[in-house]
């Protein structure tokens, strides 16, 4: 029997063969999703100038310090500024301009009397509360000083960063791209969702679960309709899309199966690794680079949890070395077992769980094929090679499959 190969050093071929893809200017929009591949260096301050924070009017303060209900002050109102216009730009002592909310504040006063502090006057208004110095006025670079360090390079930019980056004028961002991955699941016995099913078929449900699992990672996949087991059929699905791919995913045909075609057809097509990893599910593995542009290409076993699995061990650091991400693997949490159960010897074991409060619950069995139980699972267990019981209680690893990170 061949040896296996350990998850750690699969995984650590996998992303020492991977190189992230080219940097370039994308729109903001575009590259939200993205880590920033520059430090963004704000290029003004926001506020950008002084503006009102309330429909009012601009005062100097000390002209109204006593206003009191009882006691109002008058002023003679000398103007109007909306959002958008600076035509006042000074305020003489004892008067009032009428400003809206970001209107530039106009140098002289030192405060904004709202609306409701007055009675709205139009050539004069009378003022029955006192504002304190500054009060209602935004101050420019009071949220952000030109030349700060906005976002660092590396940084995962969410619709939060792309208005702060809008804000500050910027259009564009440098940022590698979304990862193309071409999704390719291979089996004689598969047909289309939607389809009609024979007696001897099943749907190919993989190429789908792999195609969304990929998008969820910030991807673009292209999801190619199942391929049949024939040699000279899988070559030329797998040449033609080749084209658009920064990646090639396939299903299936990589275990020691009389129709096992996707081993046999490599040979001829790049450098593939073909080999066992000590894990369960996820056994049967293959990595390497195909074609003219030495396009990384996982062949991940066909049963449906060993796909899902091997996807988020192996292919989704892989989807975010390309992207350019800081942390590539997904990220374990410490977990109270609620039950007990048993692994294999030398072997890692992944096993389906239900997580929640700190606590994992393992779901369903073992068996590869069992898409229920993985669909009822939100997270992995993940057990080491030399444990082979765990003690309801004890303490484990847990994948979360839905997080962020
Ligand atoms: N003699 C041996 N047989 C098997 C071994 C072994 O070591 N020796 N390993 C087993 C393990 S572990 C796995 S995992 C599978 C992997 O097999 P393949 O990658 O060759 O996959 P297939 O044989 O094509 O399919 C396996 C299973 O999964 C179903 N399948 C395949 N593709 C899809 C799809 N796109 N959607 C839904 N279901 C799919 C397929 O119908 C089979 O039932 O090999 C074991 N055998
Ligand atoms: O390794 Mo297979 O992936 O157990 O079902």
């Amino acid at each position: 029997m061949t040896e296996l190969i350990s998850v750690r050093d699969h995984l650590d071929r996998v992303l020492d063969t991977i190189r992230p893809l080219g940097i370039y200017e994308q729109t903001l929009l575009d590259a939200c999703g993205l880590p920033t591949a520059e430090d963004v260096v704000a290029p003004m301050p926001l506020p950008a100038f002084d503006n009102s924070a309330m429909d009012g009017y601009a005062v100097n303060q000390l002209d109204v310090v006593d206003a009191s209900p009882d006691h109002p002050i008058h002023l003679p109102v000398v103007g109007e500024l909306g959002a958008g216009q600076s035509r006042i730009l000074a305020l003489s002592p004892g008067t009032a301009v009428k400003i809206m909310t970001g209107a530039p504040v106009p140098s002289g006063a030192t405060a904004v009397v709202p609306y409701e502090w007055t009675d709205r006057g139009v050539a004069q208004v009378q003022i029955s509360k006192a504002p304190k110095p500054g009060q209602h006025i935004r101050r420019a670079g009071e949220d952000i000083e030109k030349g700060d360090v906005l976002i660092s390079a590396g940084s995962v930019l969410g619709p939060r960063h792309v208005g702060l980056l809008a804000a500050v004028g910027r259009a564009t961002i440098s940022a590698r791209p979304k990862p193309r991955v071409v999704i390719m699941s291979t089996g004689t016995e598969l047909r289309d969702p939607g389809t009609p099913l024979g007696h001897d078929s099943i749907y190919d449900s993989n190429s789908y679960m792999l195609a969304a699992a990929v998008r969820a990672v910030g991807g673009i996949p292209y999801r190619v309709g199942p391929v049949p087991d024939e040699r000279k059929v899988f070559t030329e699905a797998l040449r033609d899309q080749l084209v658009r791919a920064d990646l090639v995913v396939t299903s299936g045909g990589v275990s020691e199966g009389d129709y096992d075609v996707v081993k046999e057809s490599l040979k001829s097509v790049g450098h593939v690794w073909f080999g066992g990893v000590a894990m369960q599910p996820g056994k049967p593995q293959g990595f390497g680079l195909i074609g003219d542009e030495r396009t990384p290409i996982f062949t991940l076993p066909g049963n449906p949890v060993s796909s899902y699995v091997s996807f988020q061990v192996f292919v989704l650091p892989a989807i975010r070395k390309l992207m350019g991400c800081r942390v590539l693997e997904r990220p374990t949490h410490t977990a109270r077992l609620t039950h007990g159960l048993s692994s294999p010897e030398g072997k890692t074991q992944f096993v389906r769980a239900s997580y929640d409060s700190r606590t994992a619950t393992p779901v369903g069995g073992n068996g590869s094929h069992l898409i229920g139980d993985l669909a009822d699972s939100n997270a992995l267990i993940v057990v080491p090679p030399e444990q082979t019981s765990l003690a309801p209680g004890s303490s484990v690893e847990v994948m979360l499959l839905d997080e962020e990170f």
